[in-house]
């Protein structure tokens, strides 16, 4: 190939977005769930979602998510697109899309995770959580300082 100064070809990036949920109660508390041991970051706490299937919207992903993980049901339509991480994870780049939640049917529970907790974002510095969260986090805490 002749060099024309353009970068080099680079593998294509293995882009893997997730969408994830934080739900906030009443009290301005977020839930997290623990992830299970055996899993990659076996026992760190993050928030509830998961990968897209094949021919699913970001949002329909989101929903079938937590009805799988905490048995709940969401409207498409309750879901408020708040921030995103873009961060290395392996091989892949992860692209993580968090929504807040406010309204919900049903009672989480933990069908997957090890765990559930309601924290306060600021509380969650005192968690384990995956690298990528943290930004979340404290867009999280701006957003509930304001909105309460
Ligand atoms: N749900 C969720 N995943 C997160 C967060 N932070 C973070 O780095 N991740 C990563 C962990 C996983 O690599 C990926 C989420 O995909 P997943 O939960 O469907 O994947 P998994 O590894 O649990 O399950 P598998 O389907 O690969 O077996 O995103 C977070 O806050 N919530």
């Amino acid at each position: 190939m002749a060099d024309d100064g353009a970068a080099p070809a680079a593998m294509p990036l293995r882009l893997m977005p997730v969408v994830a949920a934080a739900l906030i109660d009443g009290e301005g508390r977020v839930l997290l769930q623990r992830r299970p041991p055996g899993k990659q970051m076996a026992d760190l706490w993050e928030f509830p979602g998961g990968k897209i299937e094949p021919g699913e919207t970001l949002e329909g992903a989101l929903v079938r998510e937590l009805a799988e993980e905490l048995g709940i049901a969401v409207d498409a339509g309750a879901l408020t697109p708040l921030t995103f991480a873009s961060a290395g994870l392996g091989e892949r780049h992860l692209l993580l899309l968090l929504y807040t939640i406010r309204d919900w049917r049903g009672t989480p529970r933990a069908l997957e995770a090890s765990a559930l907790a309601w924290v306060r974002p600021a509380a969650m510095r005192a968690l384990a959580m995956p690298p990528a969260d943290l930004p979340l986090v404290a867009m999280l805490e701006r957003l509930l300082q304001i909105g309460g």
